[in-house]
């Protein structure tokens, strides 16, 4: 096992001495090359608990072990298991990515040409040799973000903590990004992933926590978390507007509107009605179009939060 969290609470102390517990009664394990994925709101809890991770913060109460070792106790030695990506842009200033790469491989105690090779790989994986050798301040966020993440990479801990690592990335470096990582993990190396992107999380994660005001709502692999919204459909609708609907069947159990598009859940005995229902939205012109498909984490994920937001 990699890590071990036992019970973490942080409370930090907010306005008018209100005590905010930003991780509370936490607990979970992390193996071998597996990807860990943490999602929540903002706010929820996630930076905080990867803070005391890496030892930068200390619980208020529970422990956390790295490959064995107290992280409160040999807070040194625990941090040289971990490789962290944070979320916030890297101000590479004048420097460029191949001197900041090769500057984290050398603090991180690599030999000097292991680091220039492993350098190659990551830019050539990535296809961002062009901008090697541009000052950073020339660079654009996307390219500053896959940056950090060769730095967290380039001599990886045993435990790698990417927060939000493809914002700012196109769609084919994502891609090359996750083969690296995948390879990463093939290698024995761990992950936690720390995001928002629901859609990516389910692609790319093997377990995963939800985390919501602290407290983890719901722990598991992407299937197990999708069958706790046990039998569920999920049909989305396109509307003509807004207003084109106005009335909604007893049959729907839970809806969600993004701009024209409806999101709603049923149970999977109202698949015959839903299609029904909705064939005839179209025929009478309400809706444009619909989709009927299985839940989606995304979906899992809307529920378990939903009404329960800052
Ligand atoms: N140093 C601090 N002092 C007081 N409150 C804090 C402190 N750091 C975090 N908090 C509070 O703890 C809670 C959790 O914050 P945290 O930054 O861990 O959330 P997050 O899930 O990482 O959010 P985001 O996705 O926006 O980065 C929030 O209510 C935040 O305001």
């Amino acid at each position: 096992m990699v890590l071990d969290v036992q019970n973490i609470t942080k409370v930090f102390l907010g306005k008018k001495k209100t005590k905010i517990y930003a991780n509370d009664d936490i607990s979970f394990k992390i193996n071998e090359g597996e990807i860990f994925g943490l999602m929540g709101h903002n706010g929820a809890g996630k930076t905080t608990l990867v803070n005391q991770i890496i030892g930068s913060t200390k619980p208020t109460s529970g422990n956390i072990f790295l490959k064995n070792e107290n992280v409160q106790k040999s807070p040194t030695k625990a941090r040289g298991i971990c490789s962290v990506q944070s979320q916030s842009q890297l101000p590479l200033g004048f420097l460029t990515p191949a001197q900041a790469v090769s500057t984290m491989g050398k603090m991180r105690l690599a030999n000097k040409e292991d680091v220039q090779k492993r350098m190659n790989y990551l830019f050539d994986a990535l296809d961002i040799g062009q901008w090697a050798n541009t000052e950073g301040i020339q660079l654009s966020g996307g390219i500053k973000r896959l940056t950090a993440f060769c730095m967290s990479v380039i001599s990886p801990g045993e435990l790698v903590i990417l927060d939000e690592p493809t914002n700012d990335v196109d769609p084919m470096r994502r891609r090359y990004l996750w083969d690296i990582i995948r390879q990463l993990t093939k290698d024995g190396t761990s992950v936690i992933l720390v995001t928002h992107n629901v859609l990516e999380a389910e692609k790319a994660v093997d377990r995963l926590a939800i985390l919501h005001k602290g407290k983890f709502l719901v722990e598991g692999t992407p299937s197990q978390i999708k069958s706790s919204v046990d039998n569920k459909m999920r049909l989305e609708v396109n509307l003509i507007n807004e207003n084109s609907l106005n009335n909604l069947p007893e049959w729907i159990i839970n809806k969600n509107t993004v701009g024209n598009r409806l999101i709603m859940s049923l149970d999977s005995n109202s698949v015959p009605l839903s299609i029904e229902w909705a064939s005839e939205q179209v025929r009478q012109n309400h809706i444009l179009d619909y989709t009927l498909s299985p839940t989606t984490l995304e979906d899992v994920y809307v529920e378990l939060t939903s009404g329960k937001g800052e």
